[in-house]
């Protein structure tokens, strides 16, 4: 224990990494690949003039080279916690800071919220060193309401938790889990009888939309609800703090201490920017900044509840390493999901984006930062990490606290004086960041509606590192979108966030490389320009259709030695992306919708945020941080869980996809006629292998439009304007053709 902060290595390690076994494999095929692109584009210069073909191979090439640093040196790491509490006593563990966002009640239940905030109050880690704080964007009563009885719940949960050891603290998740075992805790029933009479009470209070004087218990409680005048609405409000738990006041009923639980709903005016979720978090930084002001701070999304509650002592186990400690911003959990449908439809999980990439990207330099799940350091919000020196930053010594400064004011319970509270309401004032560097170089990075990407991108190129912690239990779970239409508008919305920083002069191209490493400046393009693939994706799925029923050939005959080249390419790219899943423990079905999904964003997601993002550069009002909707309709939820297909709404998302569906399946069908009677397969086959995946992965748009009956099919004026669009299409070809 001495001598952690001393020069020497530590005696007992705290983690350990491994490189991936598929490294070499992973660069000679690297090596092919590149090869391989080379000669596509020499043949359709040399052998079909063939622009349109041209252009989407070679953005097929460059998508696929921007994802080389993935592969590049991918690194498995584990952590040793058992070891920390050898090197740190438990009254000198660093305070934490919790950052839970909401912004919309109806959006996003408050029972779901505090359900995340429960779970994060009940870590297994000293409660008077944790405070959660809530922003809620939403600025609605009813949030404050459910975290008012949240408190009262909480005084009996945690000490529940602790004396059962329970690893499920969401106490949603742990009563729909059919732990059944539960039932033989004496106090079970107490315990579930309680946490259903809040839920039930909160739910009243949100259906009826606003929060009567009948549902409060005392005067003090109605006085937390004097800001809500009839002046008061969700785009402008005064600040309004409430602190729902005091530490060093508030013990829970076995007279243990309670952590702090903070509302905030910053002040918001019409006519101010906000800057949606980064506008909020930097408002919890400096208000924490100012209440508990913890060294390490954790961003939770309202659906995305800890589901191991040692994630703490996980992340120390790297944050409080001497070795990186230094230049270590944030240690980030991959974001996993509950309620995924067994084959995932809608490949919700991204596989790849959330636990394939990362991998990677951390042996390269660090895992991006995806917005939840992620252990920060306080101080690297502040600016580039301390240079380098001889003497390494000590970790605190037996009796020291690790942030010795904050613990003296905060034990004494000083902060929550109201000169303090009126302190904090003006620090989240929405004028407050005016003329300051607060989203450009201090705080969560403004310029993108993924201000997680680019948070942690700038947090990089600033010398910082990061980590990528997936320990085989998942220490977060959130929910996940369950129809179609919520996760491509989900998606678009990210691609647009992603164009706005590759089009901006930070491009990882040239501002990231040259500041993270080449292969991170890919790593981070890749992202930003992930909608390009809508470019190959939909020339691929338009032009060889359309050329088939013109009976003209785009790609080389089986006998020609190209056609090795054209099979090569897809099958190899494809086989390794199905093994790196299957490495994950996903299965093959699941990676077939995955490579589906890939290319119905292609032509809806993808393709939309391109030109929804050249609008905006064009000077035409931008996107806005639409919200996820986390309510789930019965009948939705029952067609996900069965797996079908969630079209119902007339989405133009579904006009494209229905199109692009019709005309592969005429062509396929003229197709398949044409070789009957030519008698000759040769010079189409790959055209008509190409039209029949397309036409395979596309049979739930058939259905959807002919087969079914029920709410979620795609409505009657969409499947009537796609086909006659589709239809005019194929006659102007076929009109062309003769
Ligand atoms: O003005 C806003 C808008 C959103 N949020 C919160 O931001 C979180 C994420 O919003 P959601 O609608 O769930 O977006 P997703 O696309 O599902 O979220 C992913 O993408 C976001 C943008 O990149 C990241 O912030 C998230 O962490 C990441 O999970 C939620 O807790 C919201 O309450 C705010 O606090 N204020
Ligand atoms: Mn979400």
């Amino acid at each position: 224990m001495a001598d952690i902060g001393g020069e020497k290595s530590m005696p007992l390690p705290l983690h350990k990494l491994q490189v991936s076994t598929c490294v070499g494999i992973n660069r000679f095929l690297a090596f092919l690949h590149t090869c391989g692109i080379f000669a596509l584009a020499y043949y359709r210069l040399a052998c079909l003039p063939c622009l349109p073909m041209l252009i989407a191979e070679l953005t097929f090439g460059l998508s696929w080279a921007l994802s080389l640093g993935f592969r590049w040196k991918p690194i498995f790491r584990q952590t040793l916690s058992e070891n920390l509490t050898k090197i740190i006593k438990e009254s000198s563990l660093p305070a934490i800071d919790v950052f839970v966002c909401t912004a919309d009640p109806f959006k996003e239940p408050p029972i779901g919220v505090v359900n995340t905030a429960l779970s994060a109050m009940a870590f297994d880690y000293p409660t008077d060193k944790i405070s959660v704080y809530v922003s809620d964007d939403g600025g609605s009563e009813l949030t404050l309401f459910a975290f008012m009885e949240a408190a009262k719940f909480a005084k009996h949960w945690l000490p529940f938790c602790r004396s059962h050891g329970i690893q499920l603290r969401s106490p949603e998740a742990y009563f729909t889990s059919g732990m059944v075992n539960g039932c033989s805790y004496g106090d079970y029933n107490d315990i579930k009888v309680r946490y259903e009479a809040m839920k039930d009470k909160v739910e009243s209070v949100v259906s009826k939309g606003c929060v009567s004087y009948d549902v409060l218990a005392n005067q003090e409680e109605c006085l937390a609800f004097k800001p809500w005048t009839s002046h008061f609405t969700p785009q402008d409000h005064p600040t309004v703090i409430q602190v729902v738990l005091e530490k060093g006041k508030d013990v829970d009923v076995s007279g243990h201490p309670m952590p702090n639980l903070v509302y905030l709903s910053r002040e918001k005016r019409k006519g101010t920017q906000h800057r949606f979720k980064a506008g909020a978090l930097n408002a919890l930084l400096r208000v924490s900044g100012l209440l508990s002001h913890a060294p390490i701070l954790l961003t939770l999304d309202c659906d995305m509840y800890c589901s191991d509650p040692s994630a703490p002592r996980q992340a120390l186990c790297y944050l409080l390493d001497p070795m990186l400690h230094e230049d270590l911003a944030f240690v980030q959990f991959p974001q996993r999901f509950q309620g995924v449908a067994k084959t995932d439809i809608y490949h919700c999980e991204h596989t790849r984006l959330f636990r394939i990439n990362p991998i990677g990207m951390d042996g390269i330099w660090g895992a991006p930062y995806v917005g939840t799940g992620a252990f920060f350091q306080r101080c690297a919000f502040y600016g580039p990490p301390p240079v380098p020196g001889p003497v390494p930053i000590p970790v605190p010594q037996e009796d020291e606290d690790w942030d010795s400064d904050s613990d003296s004011e905060s034990d004494r319970g000083f902060i929550w004086v109201r000169k303090v509270l009126a302190d904090a309401s003006q620090l989240a004032a929405c004028t407050y960041e005016q003329g300051t560097d607060w989203g450009s170089k201090i705080g969560f990075r403004y310029g993108s509606l993924v201000e997680d990407y680019y948070t942690g991108y700038r947090l990089h190129c600033e010398g910082w590192k990061s980590v990528f912690c997936n320990p085989k239990r998942p220490a977060f779970l959130g929910d996940v979108p369950i129809t179609l239409n919520d996760l491509l508008s989900q998606c678009k919305r990210w691609c647009v966030g992603l164009l706005e920083v590759g089009f901006s002069k930070y491009c990882p191209l040239t501002y990231g490389s040259s500041r993270i490493s080449l292969l991170m400046g890919l790593g981070y393009a890749h992202y930003a320009f992930w909608a390009l693939d809508s470019i190959p994706i939909t020339i691929y799925a338009l032009l060889p259709p359309l050329a088939l029923l013109y009976g003209t050939s785009l790609f080389p005959k089986v006998s020609d030695y190209w056609f090795f080249l054209y099979a090569y390419l897809p099958l190899v790219a494809y086989a390794q992306d199905l093994s790196e899943f299957l490495m994950t423990g996903s299965s093959f079905k699941r990676w077939y919708n995955s490579q589906r999904m890939w290319m119905i964003k292609g032509v809806t997601a993808y393709a939309f945020a391109l030109f929804q993002f050249s609008l905006q550069t064009m000077g035409i009002p931008s996107l806005s941080f639409n919200v996820t909707s986390k309510v789930v309709d019965a009948d939705q939820s029952k067609r996900y869980e069965q797996e079908i297909f969630e079209f119902g709404v007339a989405s133009p998302f579904f006009l494209t996809v229905s199109i692009v569906a019709l005309i592969n399946l005429i062509a396929f069908g003229v197709g398949i006629l044409r070789v009957i009677m030519q008698g000759s397969l040769d010079g189409l086959f790959l055209q008509l292998v190409l039209c029949g995946f397309l036409v395979v992965n596309c049979w739930p748009v058939y259905e959807a439009m002919a087969l079914r009956m029920d709410g979620g099919k795609i409505p009657a004026k969409v499947t009537l304007l796609s086909s006659s669009i589709a239809v005019v299409a194929c006659m102007v070809v076929a009109f062309l053709a003769y």
